[in-house]
């Protein structure tokens, strides 16, 4: 059984699956056997063949070099809008019997498997007259630490501050933060002073825009999977 590790953002389009597909590509890179999951994808493209397509993992394996079957979405959702308005609008809801099987997997494929979150960390995966299911609760049920990754820019103290703050609040570990699009400077600076201080959780790494390498050492990265 492999280690894993949860990557969640501030927000929907923050730059998870971007920061995703350079850390699996730096395990894969240190001779380490990784993998990636996804519980819910919402808004998929479709192809030709109507077929709706795991975009975030299809990314993920071609910027990392993982063969298909190591890169795997439980729920693909056509709408793009939060998981559990998609599986109502499709009625198609999530069984989290079925994304447990499917991570348990997922996780004895590989020795590191990075599983990703959708949205933020309170995204409703399930919300119906059976079941209501927070992103959060999942992270919970699978034993998942987090990592947050955040924009490097204006506004990112808050958003990160309260991403701490609510994974606290649940008992998540947080093992740090990735920040995204930095660009550097005086405001982008104090704003990892300022977030390493109201968290007391690490800045792992600056990511810049169109960035072909995550500036981290491997055995680090890999210390970070539980
Ligand atoms: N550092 C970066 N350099 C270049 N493009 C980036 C970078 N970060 C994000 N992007 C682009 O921004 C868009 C949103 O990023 P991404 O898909 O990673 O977000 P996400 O947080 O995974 O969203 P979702 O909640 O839908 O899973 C994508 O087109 C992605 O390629
Ligand atoms: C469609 C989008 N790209 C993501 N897959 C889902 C984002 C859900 C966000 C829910 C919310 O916080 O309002
Ligand atoms: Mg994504």
């Amino acid at each position: 059984m492999g280690k894993a590790l949860f990557i969640t953002g501030t927000g929907t389009d923050i730059g998870k699956t971007y920061v995703t597909g350079l850390i699996v590509k730096k395990l894969v890179g240190a001779g380490l056997r990784a993998g990636y999951y996804k519980a819910a994808l919402s808004g998929a493209e479709v192809a030709a063949d109507g077929t709706l397509l795991p975009g975030d993992a299809l990314h993920v394996a071609h910027a990392a070099g993982l063969a298909p079957e190591d890169a795997t979405v439980s729920y693909i959702y056509r709408d793009a809008v939060s998981p559990h308005l998609a599986a109502q609008i499709e009625k198609r809801p999530m069984d989290f019997d079925k994304v447990e099987q499917d991570y348990h997997v997922a996780k004895e494929r590989t020795d590191y498997l990075t599983v990703e979150g959708s949205g933020g960390i309170i995204c409703p995966l399930r919300w119906d007259n059976e079941e209501h299911v927070i992103l959060d609760d999942l992270v919970l049920r699978l034993g998942l630490s987090a990592l947050v990754v955040a924009d490097a820019g204006l506004g990112t103290i808050n958003a990160a501050v309260l991403t701490a703050e609510h994974l606290k609040i649940r008992g998540i570990p947080l093992v740090g933060f990735i920040f995204n699009n930095w660009t550097g400077g005086r405001m982008q600076e104090d704003n990892v002073t300022m977030v390493e201080t109201l968290t007391g959780a690490r800045v792992l790494a600056c990511v810049e825009h169109d960035a072909a390498e995550l500036p981290i050492a491997a055995d680090v990265l890999a210390a970070l999977y539980q």
